[in-house]
């Protein structure tokens, strides 16, 4: 993960930023980042909600550094006072981003024509970006991943989804009755719907192709789980860091009537997934 060059780029340098929530980070916001020219900066409004790309994760997906500001603690200020907030931020500021959508202010009261007004400078306002005539938004992507349409999310996002996990204890059953998985632990991140997806997964910088089974063991414990199995790799370290980038489903989460069955079906998953990247 490339780290926050927030705080290597002092804010006085910045003369352009976009704002906005930027979860996801998505072909829309990238848009945005178009118009920021060489001493651009992001200024991200950090929301509960965000779980395509929560906390710090953002800045992986831009060169421009990525400045965060809580939303609870700037919710309350008028339209005026947000302004005077970004321009005492960012001194030399010059241009403002944003999209079609843009408000701001308590209660959301000022939008992008109260923007031109309140801001003495340049505003931007980047009409609604589309695909195939679907508006590019968050909201819509996790929706497509709720559905476990991961290549419609990954064409909306224009990169392929990854969720970060810590490797925690399996049942033990993997190696000696199935195949050995990696189990993680994923918080924050929106995960997709429960069922077998093609893969990559990426430890200590080095990334393999894999196949991820997410959902309850019906079939075992019962419990809800997150295991990669990497293919043609043996690999017996624990790691406190995994990243999961998610390509393409394969099937729906399933009981099977016994382990035999599961784990023919298993390797059958195996075989496609080999297929897929021999292709
Ligand atoms: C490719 C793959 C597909 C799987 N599909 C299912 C499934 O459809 N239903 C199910 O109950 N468990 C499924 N599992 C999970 C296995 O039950 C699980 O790997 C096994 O219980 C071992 O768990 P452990 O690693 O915690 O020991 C799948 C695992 C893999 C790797
Ligand atoms: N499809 C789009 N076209 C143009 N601008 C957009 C589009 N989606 C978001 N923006 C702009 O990008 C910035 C970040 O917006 P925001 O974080 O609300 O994204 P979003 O994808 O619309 O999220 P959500 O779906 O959760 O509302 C805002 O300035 C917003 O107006």
């Amino acid at each position: 993960m490339k780290k926050s060059s927030s705080i290597l780029i002092n804010k006085s340098s910045i003369s352009a930023i976009a704002i906005g929530g930027f979860d996801g980070m998505h072909l829309a916001h990238q848009e945005l980042f178009k118009h920021l020219g060489d001493n651009g900066g992001i200024v991200s409004i950090e929301s509960d909600y965000a779980n395509l790309t929560p906390k710090t994760f953002r800045q992986e997906y831009s060169s421009y550094p990525i400045y965060y500001y809580v939303l609870e603690n700037i919710k309350h200020l008028s339209g005026e006072d947000f302004i005077r907030l970004i321009k005492e931020e960012f001194p030399k500021l010059e241009k403002i981003v944003v999209g079609f959508d843009f408000c701001f202010g308590k209660n959301r009261k000022n939008c992008t024509e109260e923007l031109k007004k309140l801001f003495n400078g340049e505003v931007v306002v980047v009409q609604e970006f589309t695909l195939d005539g679907t508006p590019v938004h968050s909201r819509f992507i996790r929706e497509f991943l709720n559905d476990g349409l991961i290549k419609k999310a990954n064409m909306f996002l224009g990169k392929e989804y990854k969720v970060f996990g810590k490797q925690i204890k399996g049942q033990g059953l993997g190696s000696k009755k199935f195949v050995p998985t990696i189990n993680l632990k994923v918080d924050e991140f929106l995960l997709p719907k429960e069922g077998v997806y093609i893969t990559k997964t990426i430890i200590n910088e080095e990334e393999y192709n894999s196949i991820t089974f997410l959902g309850h063991r019906q079939t075992t414990d019962g419990s809800y789980a997150v295991e990669t199995h990497i293919l043609d790799k043996d690999i017996k370290n624990r790691f406190s860091m995994v990243q999961i980038k998610f390509i393409e489903r394969i099937r729906d989460n399933k009981k099977f009537d016994s382990f035999e069955d599961l784990k023919n079906q298993i390797i059958t998953d195996i075989s496609s997934a080999k297929s897929f990247f021999d292709k």
